[in-house]
């Protein structure tokens, strides 16, 4: 059972503050980005894998770090026993994600450059194509990837954000994805403040200073718990 805490524990946070806090972690905490995206995505997964039960799962990787998101989440998903298909649209010239891809190749996970023509073998879609760094309008080839998704009726799982959205103004237009849940990382985005669908939170990895100097309300994680679900 994952631990329920209330919406009104935490803070929602703007594009600008998430940007920073991103900025900080990597500078003057520290951190190198695989160090969290792969706790990341091993939340990301270990939510879905308490949410639904073990299925085909295609996971839409974007070309930033939120598509890394997914790679990780990929790999661990495949380690829970779930079945996972990456599908890549625009290829990054990032060292990071050439790595993340050789790992899931290597791991027999396969990566595509387009969505396949036929849906149904995937009961989940795993969204990961863009989070907090995303402007609107989306552009090609992502119009067309949402679209699709979108009418194909199939539950998505969307980490971070759902892809398309306004990261503090939520969706603006009809070209966004409708998710079944989604997983907010280290703390939700303004966007999700009206969220009342299943909504998981894990990245549990803010230093102690940097929640203290931007005064963040963060999650109480019981024990050594990676994920928490907030409800009303
Ligand atoms: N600090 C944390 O908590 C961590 C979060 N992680 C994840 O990283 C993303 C944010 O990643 P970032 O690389 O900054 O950007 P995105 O993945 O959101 O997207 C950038 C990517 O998308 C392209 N793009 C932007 N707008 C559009 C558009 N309108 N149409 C098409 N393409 C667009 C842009 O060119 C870039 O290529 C965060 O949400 C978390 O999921 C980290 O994993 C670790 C720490
Ligand atoms: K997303």
């Amino acid at each position: 059972m994952v631990h329920i805490i209330s919406k009104k524990t935490v803070s929602f946070i703007g594009a600008k503050l998430a940007a920073h806090i991103d900025e900080q972690l990597f500078t003057k905490y520290g951190f190198k980005v695989e160090q969290l995206m792969e706790l990341a995505g091993l939340a990301a997964a270990q939510a879905i894998a308490a949410h639904y039960p073990k299925s085909n799962v295609a996971v839409l990787c974007g070309p930033g770090n939120n598509g890394g998101d997914g790679f990780v989440c990929a790999r661990h998903l495949q380690q829970f026993g779930f079945n996972p298909s990456i599908i890549y649209p625009k290829e990054s010239r990032n060292e990071l994600m050439k790595s993340l891809v050789i790992q899931c190749e290597t791991s027999n996970i396969p990566v595509n450059t387009t969505l396949p023509s036929d849906l149904k073998p995937f009961p989940l879609i795993v969204d990961a194509l863009f989070g907090f760094s995303f402007k609107p309008p989306t552009r090609d080839p992502f119009t067309q990837i949402l679209k699709t998704v979108r009418e194909s009726g199939i539950h998505v799982f969307s980490i971070d954000i759902p892809s398309g959205w306004d990261v503090e103004k939520g969706a603006e237009s009809d070209d966004v994805i409708h998710p079944h849940a989604v997983i907010s990382l280290t703390l939700p985005k303004m966007c999700m403040k009206n969220w009342t669908g299943p909504h998981f939170l894990g990245g549990r990895f803010i230093p102690r200073g940097l929640v203290d100097e931007h005064q963040l309300q963060m999650p109480e994680y019981p024990g050594f718990e990676q994920i928490v679900k907030i409800e009303d």
